[in-house]
């Protein structure tokens, strides 16, 4: 009988939907979140958002992970798809999708103990996930 060799090397899990929004104010600041103990990454900064789950549109997720984080309603339609990238993480290999977030309901509030911070002109707040870092100098174009 023929057998097939699988090079186990070469087999990938598919990566992690990750919806993420960059909440944006008329001045031009956004919005970084602080990772919480208990996470991957505790103590690093990113824009908020999560992992899409199974069946779940990822602008819906993206809707809900800022409901069940920041306690706040973003408008869906108004929401700009930006850009996207793959990141191979020890812990995961994530796709991250991100929108820019310019019309909201409510004042954002770190509801799972995450520390928030305004930023704007530039990024002062240390350190900041790996995979998010490159896409801090196209966003202050973008702002
Ligand atoms: N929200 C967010 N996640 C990012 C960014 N950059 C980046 O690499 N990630 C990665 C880190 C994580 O591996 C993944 C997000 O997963 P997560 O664990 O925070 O998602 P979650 O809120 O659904 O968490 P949980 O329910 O599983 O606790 O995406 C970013 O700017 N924002």
């Amino acid at each position: 009988m023929e057998s097939k060799l699988i090079n186990k090397s070469a087999i990938k899990p598919a990566p992690i939907d990750v919806a993420v929004g960059i909440l944006i104010k008329p001045t031009g600041e956004v919005l970084m979140a602080q990772r919480p103990v208990g996470k991957p990454y505790a103590g690093y900064w990113e824009f908020p958002g999560g992992k899409v789950e199974t069946n779940e549109a990822i602008l819906s997720a993206l809707v809900r992970e800022f409901q069940e984080e920041l306690g706040i309603e973003i408008n869906p339609d108004q929401a700009q798809p930006w850009c996207g990238c793959d990141y191979v993480y020890p812990h995961a290999h994530v796709r991250l999708h991100f929108y820019l977030c310019r019309d909201w309901h409510g004042e954002p509030r770190g509801l799972e103990g995450q520390q928030l911070a305004w930023q704007g002109g530039a990024i002062d707040v240390q350190p900041i996930l790996p995979a998010t870092i490159p896409l801090l100098e196209w966003l202050l174009q973008a702002c």
